[in-house]
């Protein structure tokens, strides 16, 4: 049988006083997505690069398609792929040199050009790593992870400063390749990331894991204590939507813009919210029933907000 992706027990890495994982606890099964998500500083990238063989744990287990990374590193490395915070290349390599020179380290790699183009990369492959974008740099890097045609892949905030359409391309790839069986374990800061690809969303905080599942589980609504939410124009009166409710309904502005109408949701409910919108001329945008975002999980976990 194989092994799991990723098997993490324990896991505790420190540097100094700080303790950056504690006792984190991880399984992903092959051929899955998982999202690492959480606030900034809550050991992701530490996990992922003690993952990788880069870092070193301080205790706990570590298996990675069923090798130690710190001890089986070269048996490792030629089957996964990694794409650092940031990526990371010589100045004045060219996008296509650097490419071709990772593709040369693997034994069965993809054809570097036909990468390019698909990454939206075809006529930046002489530019120089250091006049690339941010968003190029970082589709680049992905090629780079991607060209070895590794079972299993670490992306790290992959798709952090690329405008929407290139981020697109990088959901549309990485669905595609889950779809080929490749196993991809990222690091988000993005909630609708988390939400449109991962099969398992972990959230991690204070080098823990907070709350773990698939994104539908975790944001749909226990029993009947249902949510309603819309977003309008900030600051509406609250109080004033609250009284026109039934008794036992709380109406808060959870974020700029954001409202929350919270107890039993009835027919009767959305239809009293919708009229007391319509009197104050207020249009009631992206009205949902029953599902909270896994920001607001987050919050009602932790107390605090995920974004930093
Ligand atoms: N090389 C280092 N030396 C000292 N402290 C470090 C080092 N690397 C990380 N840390 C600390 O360890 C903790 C976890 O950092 P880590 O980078 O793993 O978090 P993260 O969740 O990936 O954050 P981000 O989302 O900002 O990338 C933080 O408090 C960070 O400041």
């Amino acid at each position: 049988m194989n092994a799991p992706a990723v098997e993490i027990t324990g896991l505790v890495k420190r540097y100094g006083s700080t303790t950056a994982v504690d006792g984190l606890d991880l399984r992903m099964e092959r051929g899955t997505l998982l999202a690492l998500l959480g606030p900034n500083g809550a050991g992701k990238t530490t996990t992922v690069e003690i993952c990788e063989g880069f870092l070193r744990a301080d205790s706990g287990e570590v298996r990675v398609l069923g090798l130690d990374p710190s001890r089986d590193g070269s048996a490792l490395r030629p089957r996964i792929g990694v794409m650092p915070q940031g990526g990371g290349a010589y100045p004045g390599v060219r996008a296509d040199e650097m490419l071709g020179l990772v593709a040369a380290c693997a034994a069965n790699p993809l054809d570097p050009a036909w990468l390019l183009d698909v990454l939206g990369l075809s006529g930046a492959r002489k530019t120089p790593f250091k006049r690339l974008s941010g968003g190029q740099q970082q589709r680049l890097s992905l090629a780079c992870a991607l060209v070895g045609r590794p079972e299993l892949l670490f992306l790290d905030e992959p798709t952090a400063g690329m405008d929407p359409q290139a981020r697109r391309l990088v959901w549309d790839l990485l669905e595609a390749l889950r779809a080929d069986g490749v196993s991809v374990l990222l690091t988000t800061h993005l909630m609708e990331e988390a939400e449109t690809l991962a099969d398992t969303v972990v959230i991690v905080d204070h080098g823990k894991v907070v709350v773990e599942g698939s994104p539908q589980s975790l944001t749909v609504e226990a029993g009947e204590a249902a949510q309603l939410r819309f977003k309008a124009r900030t600051r509406l009166d609250t109080g004033l939507l609250t009284a026109a409710l039934p008794e036992g309904h709380l109406v808060h502005e959870s974020a700029p813009g954001t409202y929350l109408v919270e107890g039993a949701i009835d027919p009767q409910v959305v239809s009293t919210v919708t009229a007391w919108c319509a009197q104050q001329g207020v249009m009631p945008e992206e009205l949902q029933v029953g599902r909270r975002t896994l920001e607001e999980v987050f919050l009602e976990l932790t107390g605090r907000e995920l974004r930093a």
